[in-house]
């Protein structure tokens, strides 16, 4: 459904997205992860064809966003950081308006701003000015304006900001609500928020994809740690049975052991231990890694940091 390819945007030398490639399929809820300033707001602007890519291109259902903006650009919603609404226009007024602007007419147009409406719960506000709204509402006009003509994509960027925990739990089930119909891609800093809502996460760090791996397989977990007092072993474990590599970590005979897919890691681990114990050596610890997304987001930024400042002594 989305196939994004080798994407780069620089803001003057700034590298703000460096060479991001990652696809989506129909009915997934995606999550675009990553600290302040990691690029997720670049990304999404370039998704919804917004900003142009420097490099890369963005292809929705085959079509490519250099040259087909305008026919994409019809069966997607956006909801952007920042969307500019028209403070003194009420609410309705408003979703006429952004429906007329997505080339909805007649009675199609308002069948679409009536189901959007009652999605997002702005029945009682409808003739409220958006300017007297509170930031939750404000947000769920945006969201309002995203879905109009059942988008199959839908773009959300930082749907929660801002929100307080009653209004993030509703908006979060809109959410659910909304990709029964579409596609969705959302960018958060907030990790609860990828893991109650998503199927798969995306992390970004400094501008490059760091991780893009689906919940369950992250929750899953397909590693194992090792701590033995042979000083060499990585050679010897590669070779066993469902090992796929066996890197040493930074302290003397610790290992990551990773495994092939579908191995179970208890099947592998007894024929590590075998090796290490019958190679004469001592087990002191085997374990399977746990493995959350916050453990991995933490790993992900000291990485980036630790890019970055090799970045800024070499500049
Ligand atoms: N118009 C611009 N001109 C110059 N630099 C920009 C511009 N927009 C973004 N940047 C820089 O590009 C980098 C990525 O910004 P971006 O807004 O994409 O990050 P983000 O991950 O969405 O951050 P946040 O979570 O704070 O919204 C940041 O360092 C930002 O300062």
């Amino acid at each position: 459904m989305l196939k994004v390819s080798h994407l780069s945007r620089c803001y003057g030398t700034f590298k703000a997205v460096d060479n991001v490639s990652f696809a989506i399929g129909k009915g997934e809820i995606v999550g675009l992860l990553g600290h302040n300033g990691a690029g997720k707001t670049t990304i999404m602007k370039m998704l919804s064809g917004y900003l142009e890519p420097d490099a890369g291109s963005v292809c929705i259902d085959g079509l490519d966003m250099a040259r087909h903006a305008k026919q994409i650009q019809r069966g997607l919603g956006y909801l952007p950081e920042n969307l500019p609404l028209y403070g003194e226009m009420a609410v309705a007024d408003y979703l006429d308006y952004a429906a007329a602007l997505k080339g909805l007419a007649g009675d199609d147009k308002i069948a679409e701003i009536r189901r959007a409406i009652r999605a997002t719960g702005l029945v009682p506000k409808l003739d409220s000015p958006i300017n007297t709204l509170s930031r939750g509402f404000r947000q769920r006009v945006g969201v309002a304006q995203a879905i109009l003509g059942r988008p199959r994509l839908l773009i959300l960027d930082e749907p929660t900001n801002g929100l307080d925990p009653t209004q993030t739990r509703q908006m979060r089930e809109l959410i659910r609500e909304i990709s029964r119909e579409a596609t969705v891609i959302l960018s958060t800093h907030i990790l609860q928020e990828v893991d109650a809502l998503c199927d798969r996460a995306l992390i970004v760090s400094a501008g490059r994809l760091a991780v893009d791996e689906k919940l369950d397989q992250l929750r899953a977990g397909n590693s194992l740690l090792l701590e033995t007092s042979a000083a060499k072993a990585g050679e010897k474990l590669q070779a066993i049975d469902g090992v796929d590599s066996a890197g040493p970590l930074e302290e003397p005979g610790h290992y990551r052991l990773a495994l092939k897919e579908g191995t179970d890691p208890r099947t592998a681990g007894a024929a590590v231990a075998a090796a290490i114990v019958g190679g004469g050596d001592d087990l002191y610890r085997l374990q399977p890694e746990q493995r959350d997304l916050e453990s991995l987001f933490r790993q992900v930024s000291e990485a980036g940091a630790t890019q970055k400042e090799e970045l800024s002594h070499a500049a």
